[in-house]
């Protein structure tokens, strides 16, 4: 990573347009190298992306004993080892930024024969692990944190598992999946219960490697003692990274933009939902499936948007939207309230409080609430704004310099790189004037 002090330049642009890809899912990625590995066979991932957080994922593998080949860019052959075929680390494993990374590698690790360590940068040493070292103790599982259950995790090995039946208390696709992991070596059945519906690609995922595994809205249920078999993997373009797109589109007048071959998973496109609420103009054109997945080409239309209360219902299927949706909020007409989002204050940073900061260094109204904040749309001005080192933040508050009255600065940007390598040069692409400090000042 380059460095954490790397500030960007965001000015007003002019109408936004032209096609773009933006790169492969995160959390397709992430899976895809993991079930890969622990599969009998070799798996061809195409359209993984080249991230911080996946590459440190596929890392820990290599890390394990797998071998994997990257015959192009985002591009991976992975030599599987079977369920049983891991190797124990020679030093700790390095989950970098990612949440995602650290919290499914728990459950897998705490089910093989040997211990082993998970860390992770700053943002991720502040992050929650109880949520899943207490199910997975109950299933068993030997794992130890720092206090207050942050990482760095030790996980004991030699552990023998057994499945359980788990309701989990907040709506959470890494912990559902990390009980699932550790499903696959369980005795007996595992199943997990959720409150609301989240993301299902470990489930539809563990299904295309041939796992028997039974799956409906909010519940998944399998038992141990299968095997996975390779498979090929397509993995769509990321809608958490279009999502700046169709926010920016939507709010610099005369705009359109295409997205293409976007993955319009249901349990993650509810910032489609509450854009649209808002009176955006995006259609969803050419829908079809990739490897398993719903995508489609999102066409995104310049349209004035009013303030909504953003339905509940839509939080865990937008979770990851959020910053984006203040922007969007920020620049609409009328009153925007965010409730039921607590959880946006244990991501990569405080995403409200964040958030928070930096729209009103811009001139935005806005007030924090506990679990999600009332923002007042109107103008933006010029200003200095601070990302806290979180890749949605920064690429948000990018956003925001579009439509502010002169340059915005953000603070912190190198995290960008975590989720969305190559913004600057896409967002370039289709007419946003957002760059490095020094290049946009000099
Ligand atoms: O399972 C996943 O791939 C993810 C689940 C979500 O986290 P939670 O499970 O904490 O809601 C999301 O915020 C994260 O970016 C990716
Ligand atoms: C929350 C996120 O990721 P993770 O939990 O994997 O760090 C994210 O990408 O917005």
């Amino acid at each position: 990573m380059s460095g954490s002090s790397l500030t960007w330049t965001s000015e007003p642009a002019g109408p936004l347009q032209g096609a773009i890809r933006v790169p492969g899912d995160k959390s397709i990625s992430h899976r895809a190298v993991m079930f890969a590995a622990l599969a009998d066979g070799v798996s061809h991932i195409r359209g993984f992306l080249e991230g911080e957080d996946t590459r440190a994922t596929a890392r820990a593998f290599s890390q394990m004993g797998v071998r994997i080949d990257r015959p192009s860019d985002s591009e991976r052959i992975v030599h599987g080892v079977g369920l049983h075929g891991l190797s124990a680390p020679a030093s700790a494993i390095d989950c970098g930024n990612a949440g995602t990374g650290m919290r499914l590698l728990a459950g897998l690790l705490s089910a093989q024969s040997f211990d082993s360590r998970l860390v992770g940068d700053e943002s991720l040493s502040r992050r929650p692990m109880r949520r899943v070292i207490e199910p997975l103790a109950r299933m068993g599982a030997r794992i130890s944190a720092e206090e207050g259950g942050l990482p760095p995790l030790r996980i004991h090995g030699g552990q023998r598992l057994r499945g359980i039946e788990y309701a989990l208390p907040v709506a959470s696709a890494q912990v559902k999946s990390a009980v699932l992991l550790a499903g696959l070596y369980a005795s007996g059945e595992t199943q997990v219960i959720e409150p609301h519906p989240t993301r299902d690609y470990t489930e539809r995922m563990l299904a295309a490697f041939g796992w028997p595994i039974t799956f409906s809205e909010g519940h998944a249920r399998l038992s141990g003692g299968h095997r996975l078999q390779a498979t090929d993997v397509v993995v769509p373009a990321d809608f958490s990274s279009a999502a700046f797109f169709l926010v920016a589109a939507s709010i610099v007048p005369g705009s359109d933009v295409l997205l293409t071959d976007v993955g319009l998973n249901p349990r993650r496109t509810g910032l489609l939902e509450a854009l649209r609420l808002m009176g955006a103009s995006i259609s969803v054109e050419n829908p079809r499936t990739l490897g398993g997945e719903s995508v489609g080409d999102l066409r995104v239309r310049y349209s004035p948007l009013r303030g909504i209360d953003v339905p509940v219902a839509l939080v865990p299927d937008m979770i990851d939207e959020f910053p984006a949706l203040f922007v969007a909020a920020a620049a609409a007409r009328g009153t925007t309230r965010v409730t039921g989002a607590a959880e946006l204050r244990v991501k990569e940073s405080d995403r409200i409080a964040v958030m928070a900061r930096g729209l009103r260094a811009l001139g935005c109204a806005l007030t924090e609430t506990d679990d999600g904040a009332i923002i007042e749309g109107g103008r933006l001005h010029a200003g200095s704004a601070d990302s806290a080192g979180d890749h949605r933040c920064a690429m948000s508050l990018a956003v925001a310099g579009l439509v502010a009255g002169g340059p915005v600065t953000i603070a912190d940007c190198a995290n960008v790189a975590t989720s969305f390598p190559g913004f600057l040069e896409l967002a370039a692409r289709c007419g946003m004037r957002v760059g490095e400090a020094a290049a946009v000042a000099g």
